[in-house]
């Protein structure tokens, strides 16, 4: 790597034995941005690649332990319950090398784009070792760096790969080549609620009740990991094949402050105290706004999502000005969905996205209902404690505040994911994509980039901002249950096979640090 080898990296840091972590040392302090960076690189590896050979090892103790166990309980003889362990280091010694194995954009086929994002793009892609269907979410390296969004990639990757829960879409690889990250996701085929409200335009309480309910699911469980979205919209919350809805794309906030904010808070000295109204030449409420200019807002917002500039709708006020905010803004932009999918649009919605900051700095002047559609008085009153100041806004003291509100008296929280459905997307077979838009594939085929070999490490050798972006979920058992490695053992029908055993102990979620990776023998 340029300018940089493991030497140098290492004799910049000093690892701190009490607090056993590394911490930079004094030749960092006085040295360059660069250099500063490449330490924090080093060190940010150094502690992942230890961190994962631990758990690695702890795993494997773990998985052994609890198949003699098991082993013991099923009152197997000595010699099966031998066999069973040797079947386990076999099972383990493919494991490691299928998680050795450097997973690359050449193992996926790419098929249909079903989504644009800030950064790049997101298509069906197959796994072309086992037929599996994903989504693949692809990012140009250069615009993350030139838009500083290093961070904010990393952050993401990190949230998927670190959050089990069935209200995030899972992450099962991500890696890079020299021009883009890759995310390899589990592919949602219900759509997102963008399209599902460009198609119905309002929804039902009940309906909403659901989307909501499912959404305060999905953002506290980001919470409970100390995440903050901050840009929770439409486009982000995903519909599975049941219509179960599940969070997408963290972290890959825009860079509002430039492109907004510092432009509409520094040059008209805008403070958020004064007041807002249509007579100072502010447009109007977006349900008085005649109906081809609505329309219109519709067709262009789309354009917005795929934008890099992308919409201001649904953030909240103290993150468009910059001021210290915490967790409660993901339930201001949760009221402003909730106020877009009872009324129509967006509250503070307007054909003009510096007026739409306005609006919602001015929130209190600016939050009107329409006299059509109704809504309920619990609803309204729902959106106004998600819609106001942080002091008072519903969830500040926990999401409970929130779940508690009368609007949602007839949810069963803790059996929501196990209902039916408050919609049914059609979905067809695994590659439907239906329920999203469709895209002209302007790139055409994919590159032919080597990722591979020995180039591979050339085209990425300046990366050291990406350091640590790799990560695989296997489940080498489920690969190779079928396969004839395993060894039936026979006995009484009481007597469990190795087979089925084996099959309840999962070797999966490892992340690997890229140096882990070897080519392809
Ligand atoms: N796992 C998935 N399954 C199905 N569709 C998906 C998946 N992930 C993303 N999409 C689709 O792709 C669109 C864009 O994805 P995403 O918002 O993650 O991209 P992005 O580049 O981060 O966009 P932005 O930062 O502008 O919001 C989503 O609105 C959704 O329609």
């Amino acid at each position: 790597m340029e300018g940089y080898d493991g030497t140098v990296r290492l004799g910049a840091l000093h690892m701190n034995h009490d607090r056993n972590e590394f911490d930079s040392g004094p030749d960092v302090s006085v040295s360059s941005p660069v250099t500063r960076q490449k330490a924090a690189a080093a060190k940010q590896f150094i502690e992942n690649h230890y961190k994962n050979y631990l758990q690695g090892l702890q795993d494997r103790k773990e998985r052994r332990r609890e198949l003699q166990r098991q082993a013991q309980e099923a009152q197997i003889s000595t010699e099966e319950q031998e066999e069973m362990m040797r079947n386990l280091e076999r099972r383990e010694t493919e494991f490691m090398r299928v998680q050795r194995r450097k997973v690359g954009i050449d193992d996926f086929e790419q098929l249909t784009v079903i989504g644009k994002g800030a950064f790049g793009e997101v298509r069906l892609c197959r796994a072309k070792s086992t037929g599996e269907i994903y989504a693949m979410k692809k990012l140009k390296k250069s615009e993350m760096l030139s838009r500083g969004q290093v961070e904010h990639v990393r952050s993401e990757r990190n949230l998927l790969a670190e959050v089990d829960s069935r209200c995030i879409v899972k992450l099962h690889y991500s890696f890079q080549d020299s021009d883009f990250l890759y995310l390899i996701m589990e592919y949602l085929p219900g759509g997102d609620i963008m399209t599902l409200l460009m198609r119905e335009d309002i929804l039902s309480e009940d309906v909403a009740r659901f989307y909501i309910a499912e959404s305060i699911l999905a953002i506290h469980s980001i919470h409970q990991h100390n995440y903050v979205h901050r840009d929770i919209k439409p486009d982000n919350l995903i519909l599975d094949k049941k219509g179960h809805l599940k969070l997408s794309d963290f972290g890959l906030c825009k860079p509002l402050d430039d492109k907004y904010s510092t432009i509409l808070l520094e040059s008209e000295e805008f403070t958020g105290n004064e007041s807002i109204s249509e007579a100072d030449g502010y447009s109007a409420s977006p349900w008085s706004m005649p109906k081809e200019k609505l329309l219109h807002w519709k067709r262009n917002r789309r354009a917005l999502a795929y934008s890099t500039v992308g919409t201001l709708d649904y953030m909240a006020p103290e993150v468009l000005l910059k001021k210290g905010y915490g967790m409660e803004c993901d339930w201001w932009s949760l009221g402003a969905i909730m106020y877009e999918m009872l009324i129509g649009y967006p509250p503070f919605c307007s054909d003009d996205p510096r007026m739409t900051c306005r609006k919602i700095i001015n929130w209190k002047t600016c939050l009107k209902f329409p006299g059509e559609p109704k809504i309920s008085a619990e609803a309204k009153d729902l959106i106004c404690h998600l819609l106001c100041d942080v002091e008072t806004r519903l969830g500040t003291r926990g999401v409970e505040e929130i779940k508690a509100h009368p609007w949602f008296k007839s949810i069963q929280w803790d059996t929501l994911y196990e209902m039916e459905a408050a919609y049914k997307p059609t979905v067809t077979g695994d590659l439907d994509t239906q329920n999203f838009e469709k895209f002209p594939d302007l790139e055409g085929p994919p590159s032919a980039t080597a990722t591979v070999g020995p180039w591979r490490k050339m085209l990425t050798s300046k990366d050291t901002n990406f350091i640590g972006f790799t990560f695989k979920k296997s489940d080498v058992l489920k690969s190779i249950g079928n396969s004839d490695t395993d060894v039936k053992l026979h006995g009484s029908s009481q007597t469990p096979s190795v087979i089925s055993l084996l099959g309840r102990i999962n070797l999966q979620d490892t992340a690997i640090p890229e140096s882990e990776q070897k080519p392809d023998a």
